[in-house]
């Protein structure tokens, strides 16, 4: 569904992805893991239109979307959310989903005069849709709550749902467990593996090892931005050099 080619991107002398290369599969919840400063979090920036890649190819679905702005990756249907979610503080729940961005008519100067009515009818419906994506989120009971009276699970949460109003075909998580108690967690993850069933492809950058070994399969290992590693969990464990990229990320 992904593929990643050859890609790289430096930050000065500094090649922060070093010609990494590796496929998602349709269909899967692959894993992307790597000791800190690895490059992951720049890959996703080049993978959602973030960031250009200074060479090297990426292709969702066929067609090549590196060089492409963000909002045109997210209108192909790849979504990403963030390590750190941004939602906003002062609007409620319900408000934050219905404010994804969406193709919507009432956002066009004109629909407003010309098509009140279909201005009207497409408001319900973005509303109705955020209730359903905000129920299966766990948020239902939270709709009129402040974003920002919400926890950092809660949070996560509702960025899922968000990138979920735009039924997107991929989504790209960034550590969806960092800051999430248990709990939430187990939420999160049944969340996760409830998409996948329904079709939708996750690539999940994630440091908690018991999430990535649970549910990622396969696993992509990246190290000093490049991929040393494209397999399944149960070999990742005993590759030497996954075993020295993470041991040599130890304090001594
Ligand atoms: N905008 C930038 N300017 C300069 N250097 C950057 C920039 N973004 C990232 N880097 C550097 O690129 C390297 C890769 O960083 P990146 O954040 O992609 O790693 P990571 O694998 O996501 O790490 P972590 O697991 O800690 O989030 C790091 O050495 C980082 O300091």
């Amino acid at each position: 569904m992904l593929q990643v080619r050859q890609v790289v991107k430096s930050f000065g002398r500094m090649n922060a992805v070093d010609g990494a290369d590796f496929a998602v599969p349709q269909g899967s919840i692959t894993g992307l893991i790597g000791p800190n400063g690895a490059g992951k979090t720049t890959l996703f920036n080049l993978i959602a239109g973030s960031l250009i890649p200074d060479s090297g190819t990426i292709v969702f679905d066929g067609q090549r979307i590196d060089g492409l702005t963000p909002d045109r990756v997210f209108h192909r249907g790849l979504a990403r959310t963030f390590q750190i979610p941004r939602p906003f503080p002062k609007m409620t729940v319900l408000e934050n989903a219905m404010l994804a961005p969406t193709r919507q008519a009432g956002e066009v100067f004109w629909s407003n005069w010309l098509r009140p009515g279909l201005v009207a009818a497409q408001e319900k419906a973005n509303r109705d849709r955020a209730v359903e994506v905000l129920g299966f989120c766990g948020l239902g009971s939270k709709l009129s709550e402040l974003a920002g009276n919400l926890s950092g699970g809660q949070q996560k949460l509702l960025e899922l749902a968000r990138v979920l109003m735009n039924e997107p075909r991929m989504i790209l998580l960034d550590e969806p467990a960092a800051g999430v108690n248990p709990t939430l967690m187990e939420t999160l993850v049944d969340k996760i593996v409830a998409l996948n069933r329904r079709g939708i492809t996750f690539l999940l950058i994630e440091h908690n090892m018991d999430l990535v070994m649970r549910i990622c399969r396969p696993i992509v290992v990246m190290a000093q931005g490049k991929v040393i590693f494209e397999g399944e969990a149960e070999a990742v464990q005993r590759d030497a050099r996954v075993l020295d990229a993470y041991l040599g990320d130890l304090p001594a």
